[in-house]
């Protein structure tokens, strides 16, 4: 009988941690993923981010960006076990302190700083070991890098030279100033969630996992939630859920299976003949995600990754490397270094944050540039533009319709000026001089119209959408502060769809650590 205790919908960073923690916990659990299982090469070798990956990518995109001179924008996103922590750069960062007791203060009561640092330490395993800010015992493996490119560590000098501070625990203490970042790794491999909480329990009774699968609705009777419908191939088979549905679809794909189930605003749904269960107008809404400028410099310099033969023969020998010893080039995130700093007046915490990258990054790499050279990432960490997610259609195979309404507002753009200035500050730097870097997009820098136009006509998401099921206090919010959907009943929502504001950082432990704080929501109503 297909019938569990509880049915987790997406495998992804939220998705993982619940299952696992929810089956350990001895409830009979199915985790539905609409992807494969993830455990190749391309996504275990770090190095292979670079190589696009549609078995396992969306590869969404928005619709045209006002703010971005009409672009459309890129929207990766992954499928498979692990979701987008099975495709991300593996930046292991929480955010600020400040973000969670913003939370607090909006009214999602148990959310502070000092109430998640539990969850996150629980979730950690840092090879640094056990501190007031690290567990060492979970199942997150974080890593310090294996192999540093010569130009990340000349970026972190180049700070220094600016007098900005260095910081050797971005998690820890304080997340200002510049350092290397610490990864989601194990031993030179990638370590996405689900490698952390589901493939431990591969084969153990409590936890079904199904793959291929792509959840086309929730089963919902007199107001209560009782299991899910998805698809595969052709054919549509229903499970049931005793206990309750815990949706871990991610930003785009969980209010997308709200609204085809009739949880959405009801003129929305009606418009795609939806019968409506719940009007909730908030579902969709509030679309958050940090708009992100890359600027580009070539060099001469062959200690830097570069797109050239001998660059390509390097890479070819450091994939053998990785297969036989899993060291060197190719346990590289790529983004190995980067910086938290304040650059407007009145700030809360950092506004911007750095990722350098030792090679010429354009159009998140879809293009490749010949040659070598660096970039560097400068994106607006709590941006104040609010876009949406709305359905295409009513199969939820199509991508539904994303619109992340980049610098809508103009105090967006002014933060980001400020940033790429500092970009280019700290490139002026002698330790990055050294490298005798030709900036690939000279502007008087001085002038802001000019400085924007560049912007809107390059800029775009470096990959952390949020707040589309925001999670509040109020009746209008789509979750509860313990992630209960309101309007239905046996209905959570884990994933970073819930965050009621983007973090100042990351989004991949934020994730992991909301899925793990749903694990215990659930087994206490279940308990109840
Ligand atoms: C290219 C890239 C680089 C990034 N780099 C970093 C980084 O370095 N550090 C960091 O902290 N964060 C990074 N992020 C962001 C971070 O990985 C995500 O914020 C985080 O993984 C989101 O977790 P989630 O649980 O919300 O959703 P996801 O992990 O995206 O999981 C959603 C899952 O649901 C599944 N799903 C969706 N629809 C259905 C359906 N209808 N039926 C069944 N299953 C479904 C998906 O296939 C997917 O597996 C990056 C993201 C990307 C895309």
């Amino acid at each position: 009988m297909d019938e569990f205790d509880v049915v987790v919908v997406g495998g992804g960073s939220g998705g993982s941690a619940v299952a696992g923690r929810l089956a350990e916990a001895g409830k009979r659990v199915c985790l539905l993923e609409a992807g494969g299982r993830n455990n190749g090469m391309r996504i275990t070798t770090p190095g292979m981010l670079a190589i696009p990956n549609k078995a396992a990518n969306y590869m969404y995109d928005t619709v045209p960006q006002k703010g971005l001179n009409g672009r459309v924008g890129y929207q990766p996103r992954g499928k498979g076990l692990g979701g987008s922590s099975a495709i991300n750069a593996m930046v292991y960062i929480r955010g600020n302190k400040w973000d969670y007791d913003n939370w607090a203060a909006l009214g999602c009561t148990g959310w502070a700083y000092a109430d998640v640092l539990p969850y996150f330490k629980r979730a950690e395993h840092n090879v640094r070991g056990e501190s007031q800010y690290h567990g060492d015992d979970g199942p997150l493996w974080v890593s310090d890098q294996k192999y540093m490119n010569e130009g990340s560590l000349a970026f972190v000098e180049a700070a220094q030279q600016l007098q900005l501070p260095i910081n050797a625990d971005f998690n820890g203490e304080k997340q200002e100033g510049f350092g290397l970042y610490q990864v989601t790794q194990k031993d030179g491999e990638r370590w996405s969630a689900a490698r952390a909480y589901v493939e431990p329990r591969r084969g153990s009774a409590n936890l079904d996992t199904r793959i291929g699968v792509t959840v086309q609705k929730l089963e919902i009777e007199d107001g209560r939630v009782t299991g899910v419908t998805y698809s595969i191939g052709k054919r549509r088979r229903t499970v049931k859920a005793r206990g309750g549905v815990v949706l871990s679809a991610g930003a785009f794909n969980s209010p997308q299976i709200l609204m085809l189930s009739g949880i959405g605003p009801a003129q929305h749904l009606k418009e795609h003949g939806i019968e409506v269960v719940a009007d909730r107008q908030a579902v969709g809404a509030d679309l958050q995600d940090h708009i992100d400028y890359v600027s580009s410099w070539e060099s001469d310099n062959k200690g830097l990754i570069g797109s050239t033969l001998a660059g390509n023969i390097r890479m070819a020998k450091a994939i053998i490397e990785h297969r036989r010893k899993r060291t060197g080039i190719m346990t590289t995130p790529y983004a190995e270094a980067g910086g938290f700093w304040t650059v407007m007046p009145d700030a809360p915490a950092p506004d911007i944050q750095w990722h350098f990258v030792p090679a010429m990054l354009e159009d998140h790499g879809r293009t490749t540039v010949k040659g070598y050279g660096f970039s560097l990432h400068a994106c607006v960490l709590r941006p104040e533009s609010r876009g949406t997610v709305r359905l295409a259609s009513r199969d939820a195979k199509d991508a539904p319709r994303i619109d992340p309404n980049f610098l809508d507002d103009d105090r967006d753009i002014a933060t980001l000026r400020e940033g790429v200035r500092l970009s280019h500050r700290i490139v002026e730097s002698p330790a990055l001089q050294a490298y005798n870097p030709k900036d690939r997009y000279p502007i008087d820098l001085a002038d802001d119209a000019q400085l924007d136009e560049l912007i809107r006509s390059r800029a775009d998401t470096v990959y952390h959408p949020v707040g589309t099921c925001r999670m509040g206090p109020g009746e209008d919010d789509v979750v509860d502060p313990t992630l209960k959907v309101r309007g239905v009943e046996g209905l959570w929502v884990a994933d970073a769809s819930v965050m009621p504001r983007l973090v100042s950082g990351n989004t991949n432990a934020p994730s992991i650590m909301i899925g793990e704080r749903c694990a215990d929501f659930v087994k206490d109503a279940l308990a109840g």
